[in-house]
């Protein structure tokens, strides 16, 4: 674990209003380089309107945004990417028909898909760019699919190859926002798996609601209710929590094990 890696990345008294709702009223953390930093809460917590504020597609109602040593708050998405963080893509905006390593290679090329279509976006070197994908198509554990048309992956298989989108930009943090949602067993494995293999390169801040994943591969749990954090800390110690076991109303969060 890393747990006294620097810091990467962090949120400063972060408020975010819709209209007159606080969808986020004040939250403060500190994502640590090189760890699986997971953010958990019931529906409705605030989750995703904390990515949207980290990664600048949409913009804070009060306090600060760290990265990398830098004020990003006031900074768009794209600036962000430029920075070094990455969001993974949905399904829906893989290239189906383009095999796995043209997508990969246009996510490499461009850092975003609509990016790489640009004809006036300045493309990486072709050898750069091919080792690269060669290195994503391993660690997404797609070789042997390389050539296949995205569209022919199995639902898991499309999830990895988003988190390659997204590896193959070369981020320092990736963002993952549910990534085993509506998967298999096997796939939920090798998600697994993935997802603890990036903490040697990158950084991950992960959303996810399977909370035997949550308590399995993060270095730190933050957990949200309300728009607010609820508590923070590590897996075993947020498992056992009583304030958090009453935010989810139950035993869902020691995955039935309590
Ligand atoms: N564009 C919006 N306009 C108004 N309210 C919004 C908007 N987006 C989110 N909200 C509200 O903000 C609150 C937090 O939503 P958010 O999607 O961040 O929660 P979440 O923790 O990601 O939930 P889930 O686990 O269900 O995805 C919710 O009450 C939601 O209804």
């Amino acid at each position: 674990m890393n747990t006294k890696s620097p810091i990467l990345l962090e949120a400063i008294d972060v408020e975010k209003h819709y209209g007159k709702f606080p969808a986020l009223g004040g939250v403060s953390l500190q994502v640590r380089a090189n760890t699986v930093h997971s953010v958990i809460g019931p529906n409705g917590a605030g989750k995703t309107t904390l990515f949207h504020m980290l990664t600048g597609t949409k913009t804070v109602s009060g306090g600060r945004i760290l990265f990398d040593g830098q004020d990003v708050t006031d900074e768009p998405d794209y600036r962000r990417v430029q920075r070094g963080i990455a969001r993974s893509f949905q399904v829906t905006s893989l290239f189906l028909t383009l095999s796995v390593r043209e997508n990969l290679r246009l996510g490499a090329q461009g850092v975003a898909p609509m990016h790489a279509l640009n004809p006036w976006h300045e493309p990486v070197g072709a050898r750069a760019q091919k080792e690269v994908v060669e290195a994503v198509l391993a660690k997404v554990g797609l070789e042997s699919l390389a050539d296949t048309p995205a569209g022919n992956l199995s639902h898991g298989q499309q999830r990895r190859l988003e988190v390659g989108m997204a590896l193959s930009a070369r981020p320092k943090a990736i963002f993952l926002d549910e990534p085993t949602s509506g998967m298999g067993i096997d796939d939920l494995e090798e998600m697994k798996r993935l997802i603890k293999s990036l903490r040697d390169q990158h950084t991950v801040v992960l959303i996810e609601h399977n909370m035997n994943i949550v308590m399995d591969i993060s270095d730190t749990v933050t957990v949200m209710q309300m728009g607010r954090v609820l508590a923070e800390g590590l897996p075993h110690d947020i498992r056992s929590d009583d304030r958090v076991r009453t935010a989810y109303l139950g035993n869902m969060i020691t995955g039935g094990k309590a």
